[in-house]
């Protein structure tokens, strides 16, 4: 068989020229399998890219792994059973028999796999594992603190741990009540968080809260002043009896800050002391954190620098909203911390990261060239796939790799829940673009013990959506669409924590084969930074309209007199849409013209602010 030596980031060859190397990272190969050819690849291959001749070179090797995926039963039988991975205490399974890997493609995976075997060992000891932000990537501690690597961290996770254990306690009991509550107790929580202080918060509230929780938990995740007005209008008068916790690692998104102004702004005129029913989680000595302090909230909990939003749903983030809500916490660390141990063997077959990982090189080329379509068949499951989605695709995404190499790599995410979904996209996977590869992710209880009956002779509710999973599975794979399927036995705290461990281990190890930092996202700065000029902009814009209607006749201005006065010519179109956004909100008049046509508008403002004028 051609060599096939180069297949991973450890290579030589790709590191240098990524998008060149002869290897299984061409997004390309799938022309020389049974799959039908794309149309893209058609068009690509009508004006030759920069890397056809690298591609030329890689024919032979990427033919001899690639044979078509395997239809034969009896066949396919064997492959299921071979590859079948069972987590025997968890009651936890992981199928790849649906994704076409071949045992050549194994053998020449494996260096890359040791590779990262050792970059995850590394991590788990305290290395620098996020070189560009210089910090250590500790999430595996949270749930076995005895692996943390310095006695202090140990006693802070476990201190933290015992410390929102007994605040939730204390708030459930109503040994802890609000100030001025007819309940006497909380009733309601307000998260106010964003990113990875809201995404895994939210997917464990759906998956995991009991029917009646002893508090009932929304969620101000936007700075959309809609959003925030519906959560507080639903809250009504149980506002009195809401336990509000803002959650920043950094302490300083700006969305974060504006929840919770809007709050902040809710309790004041509702008569409502807000430091006796807010509780922070931050990182120490961050604005929010001192804020607090200052005012003298209810609460504080740590977030720690080494743990990153994305994978903090095992610290305070996520582990004091789903005690409040009445979930046993220790049950799902103690699912992670049994799933994270699965994870360090350092054979591939029996190491469920590590065949999740495998898969995904497999079917996206290395280089994120298919979709993650993630299926849960369970409405609790719901969030799973929005929650995926921050953890793989702001792990994953990045532009350059960890020797300064252009790479774009990356995984998309989407999904919902079966069947459901049959009834919305499932046409365009198994007929449409074959962009994408599936995990289905089957809880087999489909209900508690006791409640389940016939609907009609020998088949229940349940059997139906075993059916549709099952059936799903079938059809994508007769059409040479690859899955993945994840089997728990039940939805619980310990299969949940599990599942979480899972995919963050996954990521960590794929983004090892790829040579990428996972645990950083500058690519998060540059809209940061955008906004945040579109809004000083917005500020120039207010005071030249203000000096414009402060005047006798008031001066309605042109977009271009606007322009001009704001020194910022070149920004006239961002300036006009502040116009249209101000002018929506009532906050600036326009005396002739629409928005339609941007040229015919002159602008005003309504008052004119003449302290701002002369300050
Ligand atoms: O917890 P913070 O610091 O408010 O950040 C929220 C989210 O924003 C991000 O930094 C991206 O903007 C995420 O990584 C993070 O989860």
């Amino acid at each position: 068989m051609a060599s096939l030596s180069g297949i991973c980031s450890s290579s030589p060859t790709l590191k240098k020229f990524p998008n060149q190397s002869p290897s299984l990272t061409d997004p390309l190969r799938k022309d020389h399998v049974s799959f039908p050819a794309r149309r893209a690849d058609r068009t690509l291959s009508l004006v030759p890219p920069p890397r056809a001749v690298a591609r030329e070179v890689s024919d032979g090797a990427l033919a001899a792994v690639k044979k078509g995926l395997e239809k034969d039963p009896r066949a396919l039988w064997r492959r299921y059973v071979d590859w079948l991975y069972q987590h025997k205490e968890l009651g936890i399974y992981l199928d790849v028999s649906r994704v076409g890997f071949s045992d050549e493609f194994v053998k020449e995976m494996e260096p890359c796999f040791e590779a990262a075997f050792r970059a995850m060992e590394e991590l788990e000891k305290g290395a620098i594992a996020n070189p560009d932000e210089g910090r250590m990537v500790g999430h595996y501690w949270l749930r076995d603190p005895k692996r943390a690597p310095t006695a202090f961290l140990k006693t802070q996770i476990e201190n933290t741990l015992d410390a929102v254990c007994k605040f939730a306690n204390d708030v459930v009991s109503g040994k802890i009540k609000p100030p001025s509550s007819p309940e006497g107790r909380f009733t309601q929580i307000l998260s106010v968080g964003i990113g990875g202080s809201a995404l895994g918060p939210q997917f464990v509230a759906e998956a995991l809260a009991p029917d009646n929780p002893p508090l009932k938990i929304r969620f101000v995740d936007n700075t959309d002043p809609a959003g925030i007005d519906h959560q507080i209008a639903q809250l009504g008068s149980e506002l009195a009896s809401t336990l509000v916790i803002v959650i920043s690692k950094s302490g300083g998104t700006p969305e974060t800050r504006n929840g919770l102004l809007e709050v902040q702004k809710a309790f004041r005129e509702a008569g409502l002391n807000f430091p006796k029913q807010g509780v922070a989680i931050t990182q120490e000595n961050s604005l929010l954190d001192n804020t607090a302090r200052i005012e003298g909230w209810l609460a504080r909990f740590p977030m720690f620098d080494w743990v990153g939003g994305r994978t903090s749903e095992m610290s305070a983030v996520g582990l004091l909203p789903a005690s409040l809500q009445g979930i046993d916490i220790r049950e799902m660390l103690a699912g992670a911390s049994l799933m994270d141990e699965a994870n360090r063997s350092t054979v591939l077959r029996n190491n469920p990261a590590a065949l999740l990982a495998l898969c995904w090189y497999w079917a996206t080329d290395g280089v994120g060239s298919k979709d993650m379509v993630i299926l849960p068949y369970k409405d609790s499951l719901l969030l799973f796939s929005r929650y995926l989605q921050q953890l793989v695709m702001e792990s994953l995404g990045k532009e350059f790799d960890l020797d300064g190499n252009r790479v774009n790599q990356g995984i998309s995410v989407y999904g919902n829940k079966g069947s459901t979904d049959q009834h919305a996209y499932i046409q365009q996977l198994r007929e449409g673009v074959h962009n994408f590869f599936v995990t289905f992710i089957e809880v087999l209880r489909d209900r508690p013990p006791g409640h389940d009956w016939e609907l009609e002779p020998g088949v229940t509710c349940g059997d139906y959506l075993f059916g549709m999973l099952q059936g799903t599975r079938s059809a994508l794979y007769a059409n040479n669409r690859e899955s993945i399927t994840v089997t728990v036995q039940e939805v619980t705290p310990r299969t949940v924590g599990a599942l979480i461990g899972l995919y963050e281990r996954a990521v960590g190890i794929y983004a090892s084969l790829v040579n990428i930092n996972a645990y950083h996202q500058p690519g998060v700065e540059a809209g940061k930074k955008a906004a945040g000029e579109v809004l000083a902009l917005q500020k120039r814009v207010l005071a030249v309209l203000n000096e414009a209607s402060c005047k006798e006749p008031v001066e309605p201005l042109t977009l271009e007199e606007i322009a001009d006065r704001c020194h910022a010519p070149e920004d006239i179109e961002m300036i006009y849409k502040i116009i249209a956004h101000m002018a929506a909100n009532d906050r600036a008049l326009i005396a002739e013209g629409s928005c339609g046509s941007p040229r015919s508008i002159k602008v005003f403002l309504g008052e004119c602010n003449i302290d701002e004028l002369y300050a």
